[in-house]
């Protein structure tokens, strides 16, 4: 069974036990949300990254979820692509058609993928124009805080260097503030050319989810959800931070192994057995609050 908390500033934290648990919870988080989008404004802007995301999404191909999303109003984005053509292994085009788009009824049109044809340079200055005539045609909607788009979600996994999108740790990418999309050439996970959205448009963003699993990112996930204090790195993980929007972490047990209030031990209760922090939501045997974190079991 997952559990779900409220970190203080890091968003919601949702814990589970199985990635067979994860991968429903995030069918039925996504399916929700394309949901409110289409009721509140006609459809559902999504931009998708690469990895393991897709493969985790997968659920969303099967019943019910094919047959109750409203599929012919979502418009698809990504995140970050790797600047290769779109029939290449490495392309996360490639690897959202084959394992999630060619299996549902979603309009081709609706569908904006890179220039592939195209230096990385003048890719993401594309790119950065489709986004900008998606903006005008209210297909994505604005921050009312800065010019931003602001996507009804953006789906992002993370690299165990605590990297999100194409924005790597120490990369001056991380400080770019104008452009809504930018490039790499010298991205330390292979291909090296890839185009990306910046923090400031993922942190306008209605929601964020970012997906983790396994044991490999345990520290990763630690040093961008604990408070670790001015001498740890400040990972680009960390600095997905939505202004106004919600930010959820979807994470598995070994992912969240590292995390110092892991509800999964009892290490963090005070020497008196009192939860520290936060009150409970709900009292009961398995509902313990813990500093900074409220977790509490999920229906
Ligand atoms: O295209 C990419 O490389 C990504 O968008 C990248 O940010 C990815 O999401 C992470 O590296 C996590 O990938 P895994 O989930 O496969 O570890």
């Amino acid at each position: 069974m997952a559990l779900v908390g409220v970190h203080r500033d890091r968003g919601e934290l949702r814990i589970h036990e199985s990635l067979e648990e994860l991968i429903t919870d995030l069918a039925d988080y996504i399916a929700e949300l394309s949901e409110a989008s289409v009721k509140e404004r006609g459809v559902f802007a999504i931009a998708l990254s690469g990895g393991s995301l897709i493969g985790l999404m997968g659920k969303l191909c099967e019943a019910p979820y094919n047959k109750t999303v409203d599929w012919a109003k979502w418009y698809i984005f990504w995140a970050d692509e790797r600047v290769v053509a779109k029939n290449h292994a490495d392309s996360n085009y490639k690897l959202a058609k084959d394992g999630l788009l060619s299996k549902v009824p979603i309009v081709p049109s609706h569908v904006h993928s890179i220039n592939d044809s195209v230096s990385a340079e003048q890719a993401a200055d594309d790119y950065g124009f489709v986004i900008r005539q998606s903006v005008k045609t209210r297909m994505v909607s604005v921050s009312d805080i800065c010019d931003c788009p602001k996507f009804d979600l953006i789906l992002l996994g993370m690299g165990s260097d605590g990297h999100v999108a194409s924005l790597f740790p120490n990369h001056s990418l991380l400080e770019e503030k104008d452009e809504w999309v930018t490039f790499i050439t010298d991205s330390p996970k292979p291909p090296p050319e890839r185009i990306t959205f910046t923090l400031p448009v993922i942190n306008s963003a209605s929601n964020v989810a970012v997906v983790v699993t396994g044991e490999s990112k345990a520290e990763a996930v630690h040093l961008a959800i604990d408070d670790v204090g001015p001498d740890c790195p400040v990972l680009p993980s960390r600095m997905v931070q939505p202004t106004k929007g919600k930010l959820v972490w979807f994470l598995d047990k070994p992912a969240a192994s590292k995390l110092c209030d892991d509800p999964f031990c009892n290490k963090r209760y005070s020497s008196d057995g009192k939860a520290r922090g936060l009150e409970c939501r709900r009292a009961g045997p398995l509902c313990s609050s813990y500093s900074g974190h409220l977790f509490h079991e999920m229906k």
